[in-house]
């Protein structure tokens, strides 16, 4: 049921189009397949699967990521309504450092971004109700919880909708210039 794998610039991350079966009855589509992603899973295993619906259009939620050795890879799949979904890659040893890529992904597109294990993770709702399904292969670890500002003037990513409706939390994540200088201690 996967059509087509595409590997991005960043290393390690995929965007999947999968197949839907559509018939009078409605839809069918396959999410997750172990045997056909193992290219990608290679010795990782899926333990959490979490959903996520984003009731406001233009809200962003990010940019996240778990640091090691709880970091995560995550394979994220929209399945109502659309988002604008976001990676950014802050591995300091990584050719793409810094970079970041974004996607839509929508009921309607099938499409899987999959986000390797020390990328952060963000998106806005490009339209109301739009709901995510998650599959992350390292367990929720709250102490390992970190993440860069969405509307960091260095990564300047250019959000399709004015940034909405930020939690607490995300409004106060530090910019990179202050994580960089968190991380060089
Ligand atoms: C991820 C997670 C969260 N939680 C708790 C922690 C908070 O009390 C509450 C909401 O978590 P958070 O505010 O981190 O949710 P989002 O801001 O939507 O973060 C999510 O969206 C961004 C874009 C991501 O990439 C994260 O992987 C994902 O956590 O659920 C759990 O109990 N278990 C979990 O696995």
């Amino acid at each position: 049921m996967t059509k087509q794998l595409i590997s991005l610039d960043i290393p390690d991350a995929f965007v999947i189009k999968q197949t839907s079966f559509t018939d009078q009855r409605g839809q069918f589509s396959r999410l997750f397949c172990q045997k056909t992603l193992a290219p990608i899973l290679a010795h990782r295993e899926v333990k959490q699967v979490n959903f996520s619906r984003t009731t406001i259009q233009g809200t962003v939620r990010g940019l996240h990521y778990q640091r090691s050795p709880e970091a995560e890879m995550k394979f994220i799949r929209c399945i109502q309504g659309s988002v604008w979904d976001v990676m950014v890659d802050l591995r300091p040893d990584s050719p793409t450092f810094l970079q970041w890529h974004a996607e839509e992904l929508s009921q309607e597109n099938n499409t899987m971004i999959v986000i390797p294990e020390g990328c952060a993770h963000g998106f806005q709702a490009l339209a109301a109700e739009s709901e995510l399904i998650y599959f992350h292969t390292a367990f929720y670890a709250e102490m390992a919880e970190a993440g860069v500002h969405v509307q960091d003037p260095d990564l300047a990513i250019d959000w399709p909708l004015p940034v909405n409706n930020l939690s607490i939390r995300d409004a106060e994540l530090p910019t990179v210039e202050k994580w960089l200088k968190d991380l060089s201690g």
